[in-house]
């Protein structure tokens, strides 16, 4: 799971009648250039504010709201959504994604917040206002794209409830409760009506895994004794450490972390356990190369360290516990259950953390800034951005990603669509490396369903812009006029693209007939995937196609 990164840096500055909100820029981001000359093509000076009068009319503060988040949009925007809508700049003033979303409006919160607390304003009526028209807007999002839970009421929690006691006896906070739920094991179920800002979880750094806890306490696996060992070990990462440690901990009845090791599964069925018929039934899919590769890759790390070490050190590495059946489920747990976390020190750190491992993925999710370390606590903090009533299963997200990453490192596919699952060209760019698009990946083109764009018509298509002017750029200087040497041109890239991808639906092949209840976990999860790639291509197609009626109907407009 990824630390959630904003680089953003709100700020507000205040006189007698007005408020001025600085949603500035920060020039840390990684987009910083790109994002700066989108604020600029929307009339947005990057280092302005939005004024706020205090003595306001609804109009004036529903224009205020709509200002700022305007602006948040685009500071908030991730390098896939600055690629899809990047160069459109009427779509990117409006809605990219439930998790996008919910990052600008929680911008323009933080800001709000900010001003009333400082209790400079001596008028707060217009702020409030304009906070309980943000905070509708949060619940809104909720309601339209939150997922709904089952809980699976027949089954017992024992395990994991000894595990809450354990952390609650150790200083560890929660309003949460475990439960099986219908289609991810366990989850979290707020055990109240939980508010945006209300802390759903609070995990003490003692109670935290990390490299820290690992080699710096005297643990049973006597560390340090095995650290010369290690250390022999050309390039050995703390993260091989920590999966050796693992290996073995989970054995240890005196662990201090017996209860946590007690709650983990048996087997972790992600794409990594996938069996031979499942990685066929990739066939045509990129995922299966993906697998195939990333498998090599824990079996030669894994091929590296034994049987050396248990050959050598059979007391410190016993060979039962250090099978590759076993070095691969200590793989898919930290792929599957670790978190990286900032420490007081500065230094992220991949962490397994006790109860937050029960927190499931969503692509609209309850908490999403999360992932550093409170000095002043001592603890890692779970914050609601939406909130989540009594009954309700929390969400986290666990990153911005694609379907084919959640498949192969956590084993699921999510419910929702999901605005990251794209699929990367096999196209040349050395074409574009003089070119300037706002939104351009820097290394590569790629598409995603067109169910995502609201943008269909002529130049758009409901593909990414920066794809089709790769397209454009070697077929002369690009226009969005509607001239009849255009249009003969965006006629011919659809049919290119349309080519493309019929070929790409071939590869895929048709759908399977097979009863998948009746199929094995993995197999399953396999045609699902391959059903998504079908949708996402036939998508295209069927874009390509209404593109070129459209472009035929206004061709035969130029004739007449
Ligand atoms: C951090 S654990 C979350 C707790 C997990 N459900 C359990 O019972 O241990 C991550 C795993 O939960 C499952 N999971 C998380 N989010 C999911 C989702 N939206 N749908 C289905 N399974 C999910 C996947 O198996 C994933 O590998």
């Amino acid at each position: 799971m990824e630390v959630n990164q904003a680089y953003i840096s709100p700020n507000t500055a205040e006189t007698d009648d007005e408020i001025s909100f600085v949603l500035d820029l920060s020039e840390n981001d990684p987009l910083f250039q790109k994002k700066k000359k989108l604020l600029e093509d929307v009339g947005f000076d990057p280092k302005g504010s939005v004024a706020l009068n205090i003595a306001s009319n609804p109009d004036h503060l529903k224009h205020v709201l709509d200002m700022m988040l305007k602006r948040a949009r685009i500071i908030n925007l991730n390098e896939i959504e600055l690629y899809f809508g990047g160069a459109d700049f009427a779509n990117l003033v409006g809605f990219n994604s439930p998790r996008h979303e919910l990052e600008a409006l929680h911008s323009v919160l933080r800001l709000i917040d900010c001003s009333i607390s400082n209790g400079k304003v001596k008028n707060k009526n217009s702020l409030q206002e304009i906070r309980n028209a943000t905070v509708n807007m949060i619940d809104e999002l909720g309601h339209k794209y939150g997922e709904e839970t089952k809980v699976v009421q027949d089954s017992s929690c024992e395990k994991e409830e000894c595990l809450l006691q354990w952390g609650k006896s150790n200083g560890l906070h929660t309003k949460l409760e475990i439960a099986y739920v219908e289609g991810a094991g366990r989850g979290a179920i707020a055990k109240e009506d939980l508010k945006i800002g209300d802390i759903a979880l609070e995990v003490p750094v003692s109670l935290v895994i990390s490299e820290n806890l690992v080699f710096e306490t005297g643990m049973s696996f006597v560390l340090l004794r095995q650290f010369p060992i290690l250390e022999k070990i050309e390039g050995i990462s703390s993260e091989t450490m920590l999966l050796l440690w693992s290996m073995k901990e989970k054995h240890n009845s005196d662990s201090n972390f017996k209860l946590y090791f007690d709650t983990l599964p048996a087997v972790f069925n992600t794409g990594l356990s996938f069996g031979v018929n499942a990685i066929m039934a990739l066939d045509g899919t990129i995922l299966l190369e993906e697998i195939v590769q990333a498998k090599e890759h824990l079996r030669n790390q894994y091929e590296q360290l034994f049987p050396v070490l248990y050959e050598n050190y059979p007391d410190v590495f016993p060979p039962e516990l250090y099978t590759w059946e076993q070095f691969l489920w200590a793989c898919e747990l930290w792929y599957s259950n670790s978190m990286k976390i900032m420490f007081s020190d500065g230094k992220l750190r991949t962490c397994l953390i006790p109860v937050a491992g029960f927190l499931n993925h969503s692509t609209c999710p309850h908490i999403t800034h999360y992932g550093k370390v409170d000095p002043l606590t001592d603890s890692v903090k779970f914050p609601l951005s939406r909130p989540c009533n009594a009954g309700e299963q929390c969400f986290l997200t666990y990153g911005n990603f694609s379907s084919s990453h959640l498949l192969t490192f956590y084993g699921f596919l999510p419910r929702q669509k999901n605005p990251y699952d794209v699929i990367l060209l096999d196209i040349d760019i050395a074409q574009d490396e003089d070119c300037e698009d706002a939104g351009r990946m820097s290394d590569s083109h790629m598409v995603r369903g067109t169910w995502f764009s609201r943008n269909n018509g002529i130049f758009n298509y409901g593909l990414a812009p920066p794809l089709l002017d790769h397209f454009r750029r070697p077929r002369g200087p690009i226009s969005r006029t509607k001239t009849h040497d255009s249009l003969e041109i965006e006629v011919e890239i659809l049919n290119d693209l349309r080519s493309t991808f019929e070929d790409m639906m071939e590869s895929l092949g048709g759908e399977e007939l097979d009863d998948r209840d009746s199929c094995s976990w993995d197999v399953k999860l396999a045609m699902d995937f391959k059903d998504l790639q079908r949708r996402i291509v036939s998508s295209i197609i069927t874009s390509c196609d209404a593109g070129c009626k459209l472009l035929e109907y206004e061709l035969s407009r130029c004739s007449e």
